[in-house]
Parts: C-alpha cells; structure tokens; sequence
C-alpha cells in the first residue's frame, strides 16, 4: 500500500516537473487578460478558467471588493499565468494597462420576472464608467462585453470609445457564446448526437426573440420536425429565463456564462496570435443586416475581426425569425446610443 502510495507521489511529481518544462518552453506569446467584475458569479469561476488557459501569461483581475482573495486563491494554481488582483477606482489604470484582451461580466445579474432590458439603468453607467477606463488605459485591447444587456451595452461601448478617439469596431465584441454553447446542447440532446460534434450558429442578439439560431445550418445535419426545430429556437431564446427561474432570486447563468466566456476569449488570444480560421459567433458592428450591430459568425485574427460572415440560407422559419427580431434588436441599439450621447 505504501509503495504504491510512494509510485503516485514519484509519478505525480515527475508529471508537474514535465509540465513546469512544458510551460519554460512554450511559444505562446505573453498575453494579459483583465477580467473586470472578476468578484461575481460570473467573474469567479471564469477567472479560475483563464488561470486554466495557457495562452495567458497574466490574468488580471478587479472588482469593487473581493478581488484579492479570489487572485490569491487562482493564484495558487500552477498554470503559467501570474495572477493580480486589484479592487477599487484607484487600481483599475493599473489593472488594464496593457491588456491584450478585457472581459467585462461587471453588473447586476437579473432576479425572476426581469427582462435583461430591466438592468439597462444601472448596468448602462457602469459599462460606461468601466470603457471610458478602457479607452484611457488599454485602448487597443479586444473587448469581451458580458454585461447585459448585451444588445445595448456593446453599443454604449462603442460611444465611449468614438468619443475617446479609441473606437476600432474589430475589437469590440458582444460575448453571445452562451446562446450557442445552449443551440448545440439542446439539438444534441434532441437529435442523439454526441454533443462535441455539434456545431449550430446562432445570430441576431441576445435577448429574447433577438437570440436566433440557425438550427437549419447545424452540423451533423438531423431529421428534426418543424414543430421540434420550434421548441429548440424557443428553449435557445428563453435560456437565460430558464436559468434565472431555476436560480429563484439568486442571480442568473454563471457557470455555462464562465464557460462560454472563457471559449470566447480563448478565441480571441489564438486570433491575436495568428492561429488561422478561428470563428465564433458574436454580436459586432455589421453591414450584414441594415441594422448597425449584429451577431453572425466572424473570424478572428490579429486585430480582431477579420471577416464577418453572412447568414447564409434561411429556413422560412428563421427568416421570419429574423424579420421579427430587427424591431426589438434596433430599439435596444438605439437605446444604448441615446444613453452614452446624453450622458457624455
Ligand atoms: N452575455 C451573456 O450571455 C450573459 C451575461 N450575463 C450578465 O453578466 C453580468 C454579471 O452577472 P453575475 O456575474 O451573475 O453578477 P454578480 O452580481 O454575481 O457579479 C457582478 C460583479 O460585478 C461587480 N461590479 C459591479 N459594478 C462594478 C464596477 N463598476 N467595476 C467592477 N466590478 C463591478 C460586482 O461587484 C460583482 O462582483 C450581469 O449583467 C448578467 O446579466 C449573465 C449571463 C450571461
Ligand atoms: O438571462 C440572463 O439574464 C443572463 C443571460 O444573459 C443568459 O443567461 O443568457
């Protein structure tokens, strides 16, 4: 018993000596992440999973209050990023400078019988507060937005950094991973495909009948009815509702939220570091419909969107889909400009 005990502890420790080797060897180049909120429900486990990401060669993380214990607890994992934490106005100059990449889940999450247009008030301001910092500190960093609503927070963002003179829309992404990571788990539990298979893109935007997938383009294609492609568009679009009644006043998605997040920015850091033919979805500045920002996959490169693609064929279905989602996609657009305009 003992001897064996002795082998796994000989064994584990050649395994970490490998991996130190491993880490001192890589090509990757240094990349800071800067998870702003990195306190919260969101921030947490998805500051755990960008410790995790060994293209991160510093993960910094603010918040208002929390952020030291949450950095000294990443911190001692032994994965190559080197960890620190800030909280308060005064550390987040020194929290962004020089990030590569920036993810903003800062914001109140909402309770049972909000729309996500419900956190507008206060979410809007502090998304301002935190790109105005963006612009001053890190203005060529890609910017991840989490915060929702993502259909007028994105927009805000871009206001802040026209007004800053820092606005390139290839860096600003509205993170919708989420929508797709839920597309291809409902189709594949409907359909009996082996989940990692499967690809669907969803676009529009996201909230509620904005969130469109394209259940018509999914990989491997499955003999679904009309009435069963239904019930999946409506489970995609009422995810988040799902998530926040079953949490009952305790917040919204988080974890799938760190998880789709953490693929979102993984793609990011292989674009910027020249990894060929990364695409994901996201909600980005777009002439692919006559509305000025929408969600519809895009490549990812050195400064960030390289290719925006269009929609493709449309079902009936998803065209109507996406006739009937413009009026409410436009007014969230808008309403996200008119707020950043006024409040200059
Ligand atoms: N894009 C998407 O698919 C999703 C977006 N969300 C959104 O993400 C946001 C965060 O959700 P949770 O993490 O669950 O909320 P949470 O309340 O658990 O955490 C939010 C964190 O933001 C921090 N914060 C607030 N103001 C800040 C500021 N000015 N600077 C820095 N940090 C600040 C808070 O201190 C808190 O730690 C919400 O707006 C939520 O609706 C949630 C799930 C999915
Ligand atoms: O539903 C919410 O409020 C949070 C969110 O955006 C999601 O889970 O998709």
């Amino acid at each position: 018993m003992r001897t064996q005990m002795l082998r796994s502890v000989q064994s584990a420790s050649k395994s970490s000596k490998f991996a130190i080797r491993n880490y001192a060897s890589t090509s990757n180049p240094e990349r800071k992440v800067t998870v702003l909120g990195a306190a919260g429900g969101i921030g947490q486990p998805l500051s755990m999973l960008m410790k995790l990401n060994p293209l991160v060669s510093t993960l910094s993380l603010y918040d208002l209050a929390g952020t030291p214990g949450v950095a000294a607890d990443c911190s001692h994992i032994n994965t190559r990023a080197q960890v620190f934490g800030y909280a308060e106005d005064k550390e987040l100059g020194k929290a962004l400078e020089g990030s590569d990449v920036v993810i903003i889940p800062a914001g109140v999450p909402r309770k049972p019988g909000m729309t996500r247009d419900d956190l507008f008030n206060i979410n809007a301001g502090i998304v301002k507060n935190l790109c105005t910092a963006v612009a001053k500190y890190c203005p060529n960093a890609l910017v991840n937005m989490i915060s929702n609503p993502v259909n007028s927070t994105v927009p805000i963002a871009s206001e802040v950094f026209k007004k800053a003179g820092t606005y390139d829309p290839k860096r600003l992404f509205g993170v919708t991973t989420l929508d797709v990571v839920r597309a291809k788990t409902f189709y594949a539990t409907k359909a009996g495909l082996p989940v990692e298979e499967v690809n669907v893109p969803v676009v529009g935007g996201h909230a509620g009948i904005t969130i469109l997938p394209l259940f018509s383009q999914a990989h491997p294609q499955a003999n679904l009815s009309e009435s069963d492609i239904e019930k999946l568009t409506k489970r995609t679009q009422d995810g988040g509702t799902e998530v926040v009644e079953a949490k009952a006043g305790k917040g919204s998605a988080t974890l799938s939220m760190a998880y789709a997040g953490a693929i979102f920015a993984d793609a990011c850091l292989k674009g910027l570091n020249g990894v060929p033919d990364v695409v994901e979805c996201s909600f980005v500045e777009s002439n692919v419909t006559e509305l000025p920002f929408f969600a519809s996959k895009v490549r990812l490169g050195k400064n960030g969107v390289e290719e925006i693609y269009g929609l493709g064929t449309l079902s009936d279905y998803e065209q109507k889909g996406l006739e009937a989602l413009k009026v409410e996609l436009k007014a969230s657009i808008e309403k996200g400009i008119e707020f950043a305009r006024k409040n200059n």
